[in-house]
């Protein structure tokens, strides 16, 4: 028989719960093999998907999964679901384009009953879910599975205040494997390691084995045994308990003989409200490179199953993130008062680099958004400098904490914005498209966007020195454009940009890190005879009055270009014009690109970018169609859908 010939019989969960229990533990070494294979060749998140690998199959054996709902938080540890759930013939697809979601997606499968990929939903969605059930009078169930690291944002106690006060049986699972992206923070974690190494604990994994010899059955009076027993020598004083729900744990997540029978006991549980299963896994399980590295494979891209020895191309310039690191330590060394904020992603935002030099000063607040960006503003109320770092798609979560908090009253919090633009194969729910629309309507806000890595630097000295009220400045994911770098950032004059190419028919001004491609699209046409010129406008607001009212008399065409969605640079840009009566006289052929208006999926940036409509060539195809060459190269770039 060959080494995957049992996970070959499995294409369905049905096909999995045909398996003899005893099967199992082989069934989930071959899932995680193919796991490890497949994200070789794709990259992607790893480590989270290889810790739950015995309680992605324990799930689906003990639950009627599509009619039960499961529930992963995040998402980014659902491959071994996927390739249970039919998708093993497309998991080699991961994250590229129209292959594979790399997190749960609705319009994926029926056994993703909710998307996700921004952590902490699950508890929420779950209860809606559990509620509508018992609504509809249906008896289905309902599992959540949630991470330590998503136990910190505050959605996650919004729901389990809610769940903990309602009847609706709803069962989660805490995945405790003591990781976020990097090691976890703050008080709750310490209280799940306290529970973890408190008595009951190693008491756990014989009452797991006295449970499945003692209460093998769906009988209602063994669950009603199991109700009592667990109640008496599983449970006691965690803060679940106290916030309403039936606390059952810790259990050992990579141990079938135990995960099996405590699942199917919860399952069958005669009791309303919510349960809460401690499961204890390890981030990297079964895979040595992962379980070896500080961050146990989080997220790789591809590598050689051999030796875990991952395939980073040798980097042509510096990426924007170390750029940014590198300015805020330099700004720092200059301005005591300078501190530094990030949700969960002291990694990803080069704040580890920060935090390593300035441990007093930089704080990870977990995955707590809101939190942050508020814990910035009463910093700033305090005459500091805070730098509020945290991913475009992430500050989503903290709009009104931006408006409330900080914009009404006028303090001067500095939103360091990075993934600003597309991201390439986290896709949809990554993609940094909005903050340009959703900051340039706040009143107050100063807007920078970095078109190279030496302009950040500026831009971060910038934001230093600006104590009026608060700034954003944006910059995108990946490596810059390969720029000199100066030794130390210069303080921009707000709200006046710079011409890098002068020209007489054609304006291309661009808002960011599309600028290059500007300029590519501007020897285009100058090659074809066509003067352009190409500005940067630097900020978003406010507006270089000036240099707008020039580049919009003096040229036949003014093109806008930005890696942002509708209603965003452009939108400022033409309601300045208009406003001033620049586009009364009809003469002005105004055309603005950005993100067309539909959601942008997985696949390479350069795709991405492409399938946007923001390549050099689309800049040049727009400014000569402007013009009437309607045979001009490129597609037409659809304004909409
Ligand atoms: C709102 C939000 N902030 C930040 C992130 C980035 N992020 C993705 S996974 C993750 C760590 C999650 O930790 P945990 O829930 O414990 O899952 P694990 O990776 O340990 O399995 C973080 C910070 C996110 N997805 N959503
Ligand atoms: C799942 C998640 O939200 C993060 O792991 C994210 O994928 C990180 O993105 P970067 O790779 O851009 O840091
Ligand atoms: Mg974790």
């Amino acid at each position: 028989m060959s080494k995957t010939a049992l996970l070959d019989t499995v294409r369905l969960p049905q096909d999995l719960r045909a398996l003899e229990e005893g099967e199992l533990p082989r069934l989930a070494d071959e899932l995680r093999s193919e796991l490890i294979d497949a994200v070789s060749v794709t990259g992607g998140h790893l480590g989270a998907g290889l810790g739950v690998v015995e309680l992605t199959v324990a799930l689906h054996y003990v639950f009627d999964t599509p009619r039960d709902k499961l529930i992963w938080d995040v998402g980014h540890q659902c491959y071994p679901h996927k390739i249970l759930t039919g998708r093993r013939d497309r998991i080699r697809s991961l994250r590229q384009a129209d292959g594979l979601s790399g997190f749960t997606s609705r319009a994926e499968s029926e056994y993703d009953p909710f998307g996700a990929a921004h952590s902490s939903t699950s508890i929420s969605a779950g209860l809606g879910y559990a509620v509508a059930r018992d609504m509809a009078g249906e008896d289905w169930r309902v599992v959540s599975v949630i991470g330590d690291g998503a136990m910190s944002a505050g959605m996650a106690y919004e729901a389990m205040n809610n769940a903990g006060a309602s009847g609706s049986k709803l069962i989660v699972v805490l995945n405790d494997n003591d990781m976020s992206i990097a090691p976890p923070v703050g008080a709750m974690s310490g209280h799940l390691s306290r529970i973890i190494s408190s008595k009951s604990f190693h008491s756990v994994r014989s009452v797991g084995k006295q449970l499945s010899r003692r209460f093998p059955g769906r009988l209602k009076s063994a669950a009603e045994r199991f109700d009592e027993y667990a109640r008496g020598l599983i449970t006691g004083g965690t803060l679940f308990e106290e916030l309403g729900f039936f606390y059952v744990g810790p259990v050992d997540g990579h141990d079938l003989s135990q995960l099996v029978p405590v699942l199917r006991n919860v399952r069958d549980l005669e009791r309303q409200g919510p349960v809460l299963v401690h499961v204890v896994t390890q981030k990297g399980k079964g895979y040595t490179p992962a379980e070896e590295s500080a961050d146990k494979y989080h997220g790789v891209v591809k590598f050689d199953v051999v030796t875990g020895k991952q395939a980073k191309p040798k980097p042509q310039a510096p990426s924007y993130t170390g750029v940014f690191a590198q300015a805020l330590i330099g700004e720092a060394e200059r301005d005591e008062k300078i501190v530094a904020v990030t949700a969960a992603m002291p990694s990803g935002t080069g704040l580890d680099k920060f935090g390593s030099r300035f441990p007093e000063r930089c704080f990870d607040v977990g995955i707590a958004e809101q939190h942050a960006v508020t814990f910035c503003a009463g910093l700033a109320c305090e005459g500091y400098r805070p730098f509020a770092t945290i991913y475009s798609t992430f500050l989503q979560r903290a709009y009104d904490q931006v408006v409330h908090d900080v914009a009404i009253q006028k303090l001067p919090v500095r939103f360091a914005i990075d993934r600003a633009g597309l991201v390439g194969a986290d896709g949809v729910t990554h993609q940094g498209s909005y903050d340009i629309s959703y900051l340039a309507c706040l009143p107050g806000f100063v807007l920078m966007a970095a078109a190279d890595e030496a302009e950040l630097m500026h831009m971060v000295a910038t934001q230093a020195a600006l104590d009026e009220g608060p700034s954003a400045l944006r910059f995108p994911r990946g490596e810059g454009r390969g720029v000199d770098l100066p030794e130390r950032g210069q303080v921009l004059e707000i709200g006046k940009g710079r011409v890098l190419r002068e020209g007489t028919k054609i304006a291309i001004l661009s808002y960011g890190a599309r600028l290059g491609e500007a300029l590519e699209a501007a020897e285009t046409l100058a090659s074809k005879g066509l003067s352009t010129t190409v500005a940067d406008a630097r900020f978003a607001k406010p507006l270089d009055h000036d240099l707008l009212r020039r580049l919009a008399s003096e040229h036949e065409v003014l093109i806008t270009l930005e890696e942002g969605a509708v209603g965003g640079f452009a939108t400022q840009v033409m309601q300045q014009l208009a406003t001033e009566g620049l586009l009364d006289s009809g003469q002005l052929k105004l055309r603005p690109l950005c993100l067309p208006d539909r959601f942008i999926d997985h696949g390479k940036p350069a795709e991405q970018l492409a399938w946007a409509g923001l390549t050099a060539d689309d800049i040049a195809a727009t400014a000569l169609r402007a013009l009437g060459y309607n045979d001009a190269p490129g597609r037409e770039r659809p304004a909409t859908a």
